[in-house]
């Protein structure tokens, strides 16, 4: 069933004479349990005779004509995988047919096979009319030209399928039918897309565009293993990519790699057309994000997460950034990336303690929006907090992940879609993270974001439910849940003055006047401005166990 309400495919696989589109259809629907649709063969029912004796009896345009008929009426009653004939894509009219197809949520998958691989298998199957006359390799060649460009313009999926067996390419296209897609529709800025699942890295190049002749490619050593898979990506493409490998973690977060990075954007000759990929966790795509605002005032960037973390918040929604003597994030900009491509096959390296923390802000989503985040946390709590990246892919647990990471990513992008800038509704994202922001300063950045926000959590629960806001039951709900997770709930290593003078830098305060965000119950965030000092001090008692 599509956004309209008719039945639509699952997806619609166009491809070159050869590609093997008919052959990875049958295995995809096989693999899904759907039923699959060959245009040709329908056709061939249809006319009641073979293509090539349709083509010499009445001709290529009256061929297209019923060819375009049948491809419009199976889009919209057909809820299967359709493949379509190697020159269908050209006729105007299925052209506008799958662009109403694309815009109504459907998937125009290209499958692009190795020319010369495609172009073989195409002769040997003989029954092709459009080869016919003279050289057929010369054909083909020449048909690829033609349609190459039309067919990469007008498929929203791009599955290359060189040196994959028909299984291998068939579980490509799989997971690109199964990916989870959010739609950021920002007032104000550029609208993009939060692709989830397996093969969402194969869309780099799609998301770049043809503009960019050279890619920053910006990562850090521990992600190396998928830095590589972007690279090779990228230049499959066609790309000139500069490989720049930061310091880890919040030491890559600085003035002094920035600037190093502008450098050889400079002496590298890149321009306003070129642009910047960030492969890794939160703080390697705020590095990238604020490189990409910055460098002539604003290029192209796309985020490529592979920290939970950084999938289901930092990569997304724009806030770019830098940590600097006085605080955390607080040299940065609002600056939306083109696309982001959270590929859950990263997720197999991430070491456990890095995915836990990454928990604390799905939970953070749960409390200040989507109560069914919370029922999901409690029901997996003890797989959750067992999470071992080597045994994730392909496990239930995967399934319970992708749709945390969905769920999180659906708020995200709720609030930042209304509010890129931060002056209101967005500012709830920011539960938890006025203590939290300080713990991680006091704790010099050693203690991880996702567990500074964790207590920050339980410190804005204390505060509301000193003040009334919530009752203790809530209080001890957070508690226990985010203890559940393997996430801290409590700190003690600072003194209050301290934090307090931090509390103060944090960028929701105005004037001398500190603000907060609680809640009034779950899915119900406030404003809190200007709380008794009293109370703060009180709350921050009471977080240190
Ligand atoms: N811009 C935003 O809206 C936003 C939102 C939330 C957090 N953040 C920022 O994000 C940062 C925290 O992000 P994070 O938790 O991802 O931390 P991180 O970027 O420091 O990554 C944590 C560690 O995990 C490693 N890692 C990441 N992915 C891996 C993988 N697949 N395999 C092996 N190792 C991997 C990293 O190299 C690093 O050592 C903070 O700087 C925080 O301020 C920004
Ligand atoms: O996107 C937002 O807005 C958020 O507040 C999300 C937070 O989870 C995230 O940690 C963000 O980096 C914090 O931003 P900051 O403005 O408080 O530095």
């Amino acid at each position: 069933m599509s956004d309209s309400g008719a039945s639509r495919p699952v997806a619609v696989i166009i491809g070159m004479m050869g590609a093997g589109k008919t052959r990875v259809g049958r295995e995809v629907s096989q693999m899904l349990g759907l039923p699959f649709r060959d245009a040709d063969l329908e056709i061939e029912r249809e006319v009641g005779m073979s293509i090539p004796d349709y083509f010499s009896r009445y001709g290529e345009p009256a061929f297209r004509e019923v060819e375009s008929d049948l491809i419009r009426r199976t889009l919209e009653e057909f809820d299967g995988l359709f493949a379509l004939g190697g020159g269908a894509p050209m006729t105007p009219a299925t052209q506008d047919a799958l662009a109403d197809y694309i815009a109504d949520g459907g998937r125009v998958i290209y499958l692009q096979a190795d020319p010369k691989e495609a172009m073989e298998r195409a002769n040997r199957g003989g029954g092709r009319p459009m080869l016919n006359g003279g050289d057929a390799n010369e054909r083909w060649m020449r048909l690829y030209k033609q349609r190459d460009p039309v067919f990469t313009r007008i498929a929203n999926i791009h599955v290359r399928t060189h040196g994959s067996t028909p299984q291998m390419a068939a579980r490509k296209v799989m997971n690109m039918i199964e990916e989870r897609v959010v739609h950021v529709d920002v007032v104000a800025a550029d609208d993009y897309n939060v692709r989830i699942g397996e093969g969402a890295l194969n869309h780099l190049a799609g998301v770049l565009g043809d503009k960019p002749t050279r890619i920053a490619l910006i990562h850090t050593q521990p992600v190396q293993r998928h830095s590589d898979r972007a690279r090779a990506l990228l230049r499959q493409a066609g790309y000139e990519v500069s490989d720049i490998v930061i310091p880890d973690a919040e030491a890559g977060k600085t003035i002094t790699v920035a600037n190093g990075i502008w450098e050889r954007l400079g002496n590298e000759g890149f321009t306003r057309s070129d642009a910047v990929v960030g492969v890794g966790g939160g703080a390697v795509t705020d590095l990238a994000g604020f490189v990409a605002a910055t460098w002539m005032r604003g290029i192209r960037y796309v985020n490529c997460p592979t920290s939970l973390l950084a999938m289901v918040d930092a990569s997304t929604g724009g806030k770019t950034g830098i940590n600097t003597k006085v605080g955390k994030n607080l040299v940065g900009s609002f600056y939306t990336p083109a696309g982001v491509l959270a590929d859950m096959t990263t997720l197999a390296s991430l070491p456990n303690d890095i995915f836990i923390e990454g928990l604390g802000e799905v939970a953070k989503s749960g409390f200040i929006s989507d109560p069914e985040i919370l029922r999901i946390l409690e029901d997996h709590a003890a797989e959750l907090r067992a999470f071992d990246g080597a045994t994730l892919i392909g496990s239930p647990l995967e399934d319970v992940v992708a749709e945390l990471i969905e769920r999180t990513v659906k708020v995200k992008a709720r609030h930042v879609s209304a509010d890129l800038k931060e002056a209101g509704l967005r500012e709830f994202l920011n539960y938890g993270h006025t203590l939290g922001h300080a713990i991680e300063k006091l704790e010099h950045f050693r203690w991880r974001h996702g567990n500074a926000v964790a207590v920050g959590m339980v410190y804005a629960a204390e505060l509301a439910s000193l003040l009334g806001y919530i009752d203790r039951d809530l209080v001890d709900y957070h508690r226990s849940l985010l203890a559940s997770l393997g996430l801290p709930t409590s700190w003690n290593g600072g003194s209050f003055e301290d934090v307090l003078a931090l509390m103060h830098r944090d960028k929701k305060a105005r004037g001398n006047t500190l603000r907060f965000v609680v809640l009034d119950g779950i899915g119900h965030p406030v404003h809190l401005d200007d709380p008794p000092a009293d109370a703060v001090e009180e709350a921050f008692r009471r977080i240190q166990q």
